[in-house]
């Protein structure tokens, strides 16, 4: 014999069994197709707003530069390449002619060849630039150099290269480059800075003084041309596994020429690359691309300053002994 409270109690259970089957599960689909929907959108309007733009990328030869030009024209864009080493340009572009992407949209990349320390090369270069496709639709300040040194050892010279390449180069070339985007009212500059443009760490002195000032020049130029439509992004990623370590300059200015751990370890370029089309594509002002712990150390930089200069005393007590510097 089935008792009523049972009976009750079991009709309640047939009841929310069926609002969960008729109810809830339609409703977690629905939520999951909506997002879908709107996740597909969002790329179809990334890859519209990319395709066909003529993109220009400066440090294609190597590293992020060069992921960041094999997905580019592979999203469609027409692309200059810009870089010092014409060979390795050349090389890059007939790669990217012969892809199967540059079969079905036949863009073949431009090269420009200017070193960017030299304010007059980079301003000529503009010009060639501007003269492969008419305009520039989105510039791509990604070319860069790295350091390793104590500040009490290095010379001016190197200080003064580090900002050259990594902050007045790009300066120039985005003040040669603004004129013709400002006419058109269309235009999309990228600044590629880094974790090191957040924060200071030891031993980085010039490069991480580059990077703040890339950062803070960018965010300038955000604010003044958002008037005439032109989008600034700046992006810091944390370590990535490209050359920069190798090629980094030390405090007398020879070549460091070693890849560190962090290097090794840092994310692929060509992830990278795909996160730097996906901010373009969704026009994003400011984006980290860093881990856990370069993110909070960037949040106790502004939050705790003084347990955030405590860990950089600490990490330099800590590397000084192992270098013996
Ligand atoms: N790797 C990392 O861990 C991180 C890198 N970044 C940033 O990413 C950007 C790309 O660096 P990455 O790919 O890692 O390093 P790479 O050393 O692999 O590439 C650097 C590129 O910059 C070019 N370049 C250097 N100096 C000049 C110059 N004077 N004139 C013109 N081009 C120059 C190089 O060209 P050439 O072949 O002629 O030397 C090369 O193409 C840099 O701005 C760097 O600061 C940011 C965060 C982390
Ligand atoms: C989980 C809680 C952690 C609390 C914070 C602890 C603080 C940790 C310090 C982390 C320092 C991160 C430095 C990251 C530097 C970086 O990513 O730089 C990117 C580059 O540009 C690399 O250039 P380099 O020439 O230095 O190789």
């Amino acid at each position: 014999m089935v008792s009523a409270a049972t009976r009750r109690s079991l009709l309640k259970a047939r009841a929310m069994d069926l609002i969960t089957s008729a109810a809830i599960l339609p409703l977690l689909f629905g939520c999951v197709g909506v997002f879908g929907l709107f996740k597909l959108l969002q790329w179809l309007r990334m890859r519209a707003y990319v395709r066909d733009a003529v993109v220009v990328i400066t440090g294609a030869t190597s590293g992020l530069g060069r992921e960041c030009a094999r997905v580019f024209s592979a999203a469609g864009a027409r692309l200059v390449l810009c870089g010092r080493n014409a060979e390795a340009l050349e090389e890059l572009s007939r790669e990217l002619a012969a892809s199967p992407a540059a079969q079905v949209q036949a863009h073949k990349p431009h090269t420009v060849i200017f070193d960017l320390t030299d304010p007059g090369a980079t301003v000529r270069a503009a010009a060639q630039i501007l003269k492969c496709f008419g305009h520039v639709d989105v510039l791509i300040n990604n070319a860069g150099i790295s350091y390793r040194g104590t500040i009490v050892d290095t010379s001016l010279d190197v200080d003064k290269r580090v900002m050259e390449t990594n902050y007045f180069g790009p300066v120039a070339l985005t003040k040669a480059l603004l004129p013709s985007m400002i006419r058109r009212r269309q235009g999309h500059i990228v600044a590629i800075s880094s974790v090191q443009g957040r924060i200071g760490i030891p031993f980085r002195s010039a490069y991480a003084a580059s990077k703040h000032a890339t950062q803070a020049f960018f965010d300038c130029l955000r604010a003044e041309v958002e008037q005439h439509d032109i989008e600034v992004t700046v992006i810091s990623p944390g370590y990535i596994h490209t050359s920069l370590s190798l090629n980094a300059i030390t405090a007398n200015g020879s070549t460091y020429g070693v890849t560190d751990e962090t290097t090794a370890q840092g994310r692929s370029p060509a992830e990278v690359a795909r996160d730097v089309l996906a901010a373009v594509g969704k026009k994003k002002k400011d984006v980290l691309l860093a881990g856990l712990a370069p993110t909070s150390a960037v949040y106790l930089r502004t939050l705790a300053p003084g347990l955030f200069f405590s860990l950089m005393a600490s990490r330099a007590r800590k590397e000084r002994k192992s270098k013996h510097c």
